[in-house]
């Protein structure tokens, strides 16, 4: 009897309780899971990514990250629900399976250990890492601004006390590092998604600036059909855009890094709701938020497949 099929997909679960999941699932799905620890955080947690691969020796690859914001817990669950929905569909879904026969998927499923762990044990509402410094009186880094493109730029701030303090340099973060490591060595990423919440949005760089990406005729065409993809679902309704003109100028983030590192297709989410619940989206929703989420993933990951 499957150990995972006693985890309830529709509840919140602790930093063990999700580790301990992720070993189970990779032993029983090992045909095409596997799990890869890609560094330690700041608190030496593992770091974990699960590799999702029918073969070949390096595949173009698609990078799906939940959990930077420890506080967002609806995008922990969502990607642990949507892992396995991709191990149910394969091989009964065509654009799925044919998205996984000619690529790899990474899912990165708790990218904060530290501060998801710190929410489950001292502050529901913790954003950012657990980092500390000589000499500096506030704990953690938002890991939203510490990677090198735009670094500390505006919609970054300098105080180690803000909620967007971001870090003393551009990769100062364990958790950064060990992504931009990973990413850069494999060197064969197509697609990036960096998954957040609250605000129902999907957007993509650039954060930094008001200036528009190369090919941001093609992204905002994308966004817009996913999300009338993840609409069809349960009728939520999101915005989407670039960064900067959709939401803020922030600099610094994941989004703008993986552009301007080669990877075209990079998106970041902002799942459910638009604030009645905000952070504390009841469990009720993660099935719902997660069934949604995937018809627009689905629909970024066969755009990737297919340009
Ligand atoms: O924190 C969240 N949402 O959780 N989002 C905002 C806006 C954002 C989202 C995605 C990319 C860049 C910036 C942030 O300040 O990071
Ligand atoms: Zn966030």
């Amino acid at each position: 009897e499957r150990s995972t099929s006693s985890f309830s997909y529709s509840s919140y679960h602790t930093l063990e309780e999700i580790y301990s999941w992720i070993d189970n699932f990779v032993t029983e799905h090992s045909d095409i899971v596997s799990k890869i620890q890609i560094g330690n955080s700041f608190e030496n947690r593992s770091i974990l990514v699960l590799k999702f691969s029918t073969g070949g020796s390096r595949h173009p690859a698609i990078w799906i990250d939940t959990g930077i914001h420890s506080r967002e817990w609806i995008t922990h669950a969502t990607g642990i629900w949507t892992a396995n929905k991709i191990v149910s569909d394969y091989g009964k879904d065509r654009v799925l399976t044919d998205i996984l026969k000619a690529m790899d998927i990474f899912i990165e499923l708790v990218t904060n250990p530290d501060g998801f762990a710190f929410t489950h044990s001292m502050n529901r509402l913790w954003r950012k890492n657990k980092s500390i410094r000589p000499g500096i009186f506030c704990i953690g880094v938002d890991l939203n601004r510490n990677w090198k493109s735009g670094f500390g730029g505006n919609g970054s701030n300098s105080n180690p006390c803000s909620e967007t303090y971001h870090g003393p340099s551009p990769q100062s973060e364990p958790e950064v590092a060990a992504i931009v490591n990973f990413i850069t060595a494999h060197g064969n990423f197509k697609a990036l998604i960096s998954i957040h919440s609250y605000s129902q949005m999907l957007m993509y760089p650039y954060g930094r600036s008001l200036e528009p990406v190369s090919n941001q005729r093609e992204l905002y065409d994308l966004a817009k059909d996913a999300v009338e993809a993840l609409y069809k679902v349960h009728g939520i309704e999101y915005f989407f855009g670039s960064i900067s003109t959709t939401l803020y100028v922030a600099s610094g983030i994941t989004v703008d890094w993986a552009y301007d590192s080669g990877i075209k297709y990079a998106f970041s989410f902002e799942l459910r709701d638009t604030g009645r619940y905000g952070f504390l989206l009841p469990a009720t929703q993660i099935i719902p938020t997660a069934q949604e989420t995937w018809m627009a993933l689905r629909t970024i990951m066969e755009h990737t497949l297919n340009h």
